[in-house]
C-alpha cells in the first residue's frame, strides 16, 4: 500500500487529489494539509510520496521542506524557473535517502502533454510558430506553465535545427503580440466557462498547423498524477525529473 499525502488539499486540485488517492485501491491517504498547516506532520514515518499542488509563491519552500523529511514528491504547482529546479537538485543532493525522488510535471493530462510532444516534433518544419493557452479567470499565473513549457520545446527544436528567427515586422504592439518565451510568443486568454486549454499555431506560406489540448474537467489530470506516485513509489527515479513524458514511452 502506497502511503499518500497531499499538499493544498482543499485545493481545485488537491480536493481531486485527495478523492483520487482514496479510491485508488494501492494507496492510503495520510496526510491532508492546506495554508497554515505544519508541513513537517508529514514525515517518512507516515508517508512514502507527497503529493504538492499550492500556489507558485510557495511550491519550492514546501519541496525543499519534504525533502528534509525523506519523503518523494509529485509536484504539480507551476511557476518552476531553472534557479528554483537547480534548488531543489540541490537539496536532493545531500537528502536523508540516497533514493530520493521529486516529480514535477507542468501538466499531468495526456492530452497536453501529447500536444506538447507533437508541437516539438512539428516546429522544426514551421516559418512561424506560436502558443495560446487559454484558463479559468481564477487562475493566479500567467502564462501558464504548460505554455511556458511548450515555447521553451518549441525553440529548443528549432535552435537544435538551426532555424532564423520567426518574422515579425511588429513596430509596435502595446503588449497586444503576448510574453516572448525564447523567442517565441506566448497568449493567455482567462475566460468564466473554461478549464484548462492549450492552441499551438504552426504556420508556413499558404497552410498552418493547429494542435490542440482541451481539459475540461480536473478529472483529466489524474491518472497522470496517479501513474507518477506509482512510478516513484517504485523506485529507480532518484533525483529531479521533470515531465510526465519521462514516465511514457513517447
Ligand atoms: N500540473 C498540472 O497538471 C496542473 C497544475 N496546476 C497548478 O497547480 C497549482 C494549484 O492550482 P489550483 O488547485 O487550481 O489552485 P487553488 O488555489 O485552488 O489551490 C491551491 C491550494 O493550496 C493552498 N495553499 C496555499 N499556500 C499553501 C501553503 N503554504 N501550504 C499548503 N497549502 C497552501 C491554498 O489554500 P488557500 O486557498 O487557503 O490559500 C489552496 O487550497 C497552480 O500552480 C496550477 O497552475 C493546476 C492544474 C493542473
Ligand atoms: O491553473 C490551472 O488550472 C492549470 N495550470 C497548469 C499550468 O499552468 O500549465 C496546468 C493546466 O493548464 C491547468
Amino acid at each position: 500500500m502506497i502511503r499518500v499525502a497531499v499538499v493544498g488539499a482543499r485545493g481545485r486540485m488537491g480536493s481531486h487529489v485527495v478523492e483520487a488517492v482514496r479510491s485508488a485501491s494501492d494507496m492510503e491517504l495520510t496526510e491532508s494539509l492546506d495554508a497554515g498547516d505544519d508541513i513537517k506532520q508529514i514525515s517518512k514515518d507516515n508517508t512514502d510520496v507527497v503529493v504538492e499542488f499550492t500556489v507558485p509563491a510557495v511550491s519550492l519552500g514546501n519541496v525543499l521542506a519534504l525533502i528534509e523529511q525523506g519523503v518523494d514528491v509529485v509536484v504539480g504547482t507551476t511557476g518552476w524557473d531553472d534557479d528554483k529546479l537547480e534548488q531543489v537538485r540541490e537539496a536532493l543532493s545531500h537528502a536523508p535517502r540516497a533514493d530520493q525522488a521529486v516529480f514535477i510535471a507542468p501538466n499531468f493530462a495526456i492530452s497536453a502533454v501529447l500536444a506538447d510532444y507533437f508541437a516539438a516534433k512539428a516546429a522544426k518544419y514551421f516559418e512561424s510558430a506560436e502558443v495560446i493557452e487559454l484558463h479559468h479567470p481564477d487562475k493566479v499565473d500567467a502564462p501558464s506553465g504548460t505554455a511556458l513549457h511548450t515555447a521553451r520545446a518549441i525553440a529548443q527544436a528549432r535552435q537544435e535545427a538551426g532555424m532564423p528567427a520567426m518574422p515579425d515586422n511588429t513596430q509596435s504592439d502595446g503588449g497586444s503580440r503576448g510574453q516572448v518565451v525564447d523567442g517565441v510568443h506566448v497568449h493567455a486568454v482567462r475566460l468564466r466557462g473554461l478549464n484548462a486549454h492549450e492552441e499551438v499555431l504552426l504556420g508556413n506560406a499558404g497552410e498552418q498547423l493547429s494542435i490542440r489540448a482541451d481539459s475540461f474537467d480536473r478529472i483529466s489530470f489524474m491518472p497522470g498524477v496517479l501513474l507518477a506516485v506509482r512510478t516513484l513509489a517504485g523506485g529507480g527515479h532518484a533525483g529531479l525529473t521533470v515531465g510526465l513524458d519521462a514516465f511514457l514511452d513517447l
